[in-house]
């Protein structure tokens, strides 16, 4: 793995630079570059790299450390990181409107937010000076909340809504030529009680990340940067994954207590990921989008507090799993595939009619496919003895029009679990392919 060294600090800044001698220089050492020091070359804004290799014992010492496991993510690659990425315990996910009607600011702000985001996914500060450092007569390039924190495998997965490219009719960024077929406002779904502001953006970052307060941090940090260019919309947090993205992760469960991500698209699928989750570009339009993918969020309340009372039977009906174990009610273990032929007592299939996992199976869905990575949340309690809880699903999909709307008509019209979820957010966003050396995010975009 590559590793990013120090920044050097920019010109403008002189004598303040970080150990530099300057009046006006800060006390202090400059922050998680301590601790963070892989990191990503060749990222614009960002310094060359070196290569990672520490030796127990200093030079000429034959014992090579053991390859501990990764804290970080590389953010350079093929795919945005956060995608196939073994999913992260917490989340927090913002959707950003532009303020700014400046084509130029929109590529400067991807431009920033790309040489931020290298950073920080390393472990280091969210700017070159830092925390603690730099100009003392400025604000500093970093919020300062995650110093001493590693990196926490910390991923940042960038989106553009479909207003980005057009909103009331109108040209914002001369990129209306650009925009996909498949990326538009979802459609109104049976059941929908959305909340415009937990919907919608131009822009979005999904943060994933093992420690709540370094995904925290990226979020407010990309929010500060983007200051007069783009202004936050909306974001939500999540404490706990509802899925797996890889063989090497245990199935973890939602807020019905059942296991999630069991039947997932994992990242050692990869000829399934490439029909399933990467676009593949049928035109002029979203030829930029080639290795990238959609990303659809909802905001799910699911009310716990009536499923609480339903009993074990009822509750495993409707799933059509098994709580315990988490395999399909025809029998079998956790990955069993589910046969929904078979029929029990009275001649009752085993597999409820409208049990979830039946109305969401490709064989049900013309073969369909999804990458989920969605999390649990609750946000306060509503004064009525409710939790606002629920799951923020997030799906990555190579095409929601053939791989999440069919499937969102069927639940809404006839999954026997939408009885208790309500759906309070929601949006689309093209996630644009990862970035390459010297590059900045969605730079394909823009290109001429
Ligand atoms: C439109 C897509 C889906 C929504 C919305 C959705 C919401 C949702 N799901 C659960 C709980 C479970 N889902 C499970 C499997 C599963 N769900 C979807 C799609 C949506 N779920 C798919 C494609 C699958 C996999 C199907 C398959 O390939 O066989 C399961 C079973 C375990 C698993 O396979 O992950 C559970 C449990 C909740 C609680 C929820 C909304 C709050
Ligand atoms: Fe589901």
């Amino acid at each position: 793995m590559s590793v990013e060294p120090p920044s050097t600090p920019g010109p403008e800044v002189g004598p303040s630079a970080p150990g530099g001698t300057g009046a006006s220089a800060r006390p202090g050492v400059s922050r998680r570059g301590l601790l963070g020091a892989a990191g990503a070359a060749g990222v614009v804004g960002v310094g060359a790299g070196l290569v990672a290799g520490r030796q127990l014992g200093g030079p000429g010492s034959a014992v090579a450390e053991p390859a501990p496991a990764p804290d970080r993510y590389p953010f350079l690659g093929e795919h945005q990181a956060g995608i196939v990425t073994p999913a992260q315990d917490r989340l927090h996910f913002a959707a950003f409107d532009m303020v700014s009607s400046e084509r130029a600011d929109l590529i400067s702000l991807l431009q920033d937010w790309t040489a931020a985001a290298a950073r920080m996914t390393q472990g280091h500060d969210a700017g070159p000076f830092g925390a603690t450092s730099g100009p003392y007569d400025a604000p500093p390039d970093d919020t300062g909340e995650a110093l001493g924190l590693p990196p926490a495998r910390l991923t940042l997965t960038f989106g553009f809504g479909p207003t980005l490219f057009r909103l009331a009719g109108q040209d914002r960024f001369g990129l209306a030529a650009r925009q996909p077929a498949a990326l538009q406002r979802l459609p109104h779904f049976p059941g929908d009680h959305l909340d415009p502001q937990r919907s919608d953006g131009d822009l979005c970052v999904q943060a994933c990340a093992d420690d709540p307060q370094v995904a925290v941090h990226a979020i407010r940090n990309l929010a500060r940067i983007a200051m007069g260019r783009a202004s936050l919309r909306w974001s939500q947090l999540g404490f706990g994954r509802t899925s797996s993205t890889s063989t090497s992760q245990a199935t973890p469960r939602n807020l019905f207590g059942f296991k999630d991500g069991t039947m997932n698209l994992k990242a050692e699928e990869p000829d399934l990921l490439d029909t399933h989750v990467w676009v593949r570009p049928d035109g002029a339009a979203d030829r930029w989008l080639a290795g990238g993918s959609y990303l659809v969020a909802r905001r799910i309340n699911m009310t716990i507090e009536t499923w609480d009372r339903q009993p074990l039977r009822e509750q495993e009906r409707v799933i059509g799993r098994t709580k315990a174990e988490g395999a399909p009610l025809s029998g079998g273990s956790e990955f069993s595939q589910p046969d929904f032929a078979l029929q029990g007592r009275g001649a009752q299939p085993l597999v409820a009619p409208d049990a979830h996992i039946r109305l969401v199976h490709p064989d049900q869905n013309q073969g369909a496919q999804m990458l989920r990575r969605g999390y649990n949340f609750v946000d306060g309690s509503n004064g009525l003895g409710r939790m606002d809880a629920g799951l923020f699903f997030i799906a990555y999909v190579s095409d929601p029009r053939t791989h999440y709307i069919p499937m969102q008509m069927k639940i809404a019209r006839g999954d026997g679990m939408s009885e208790y979820l309500q759906h309070t957010g929601s949006g689309l966003f093209a996630v644009p392919p990862g970035v390459t050396p010297g590059g900045y995010l969605g730079q394909p975009l823009f290109a001429a």
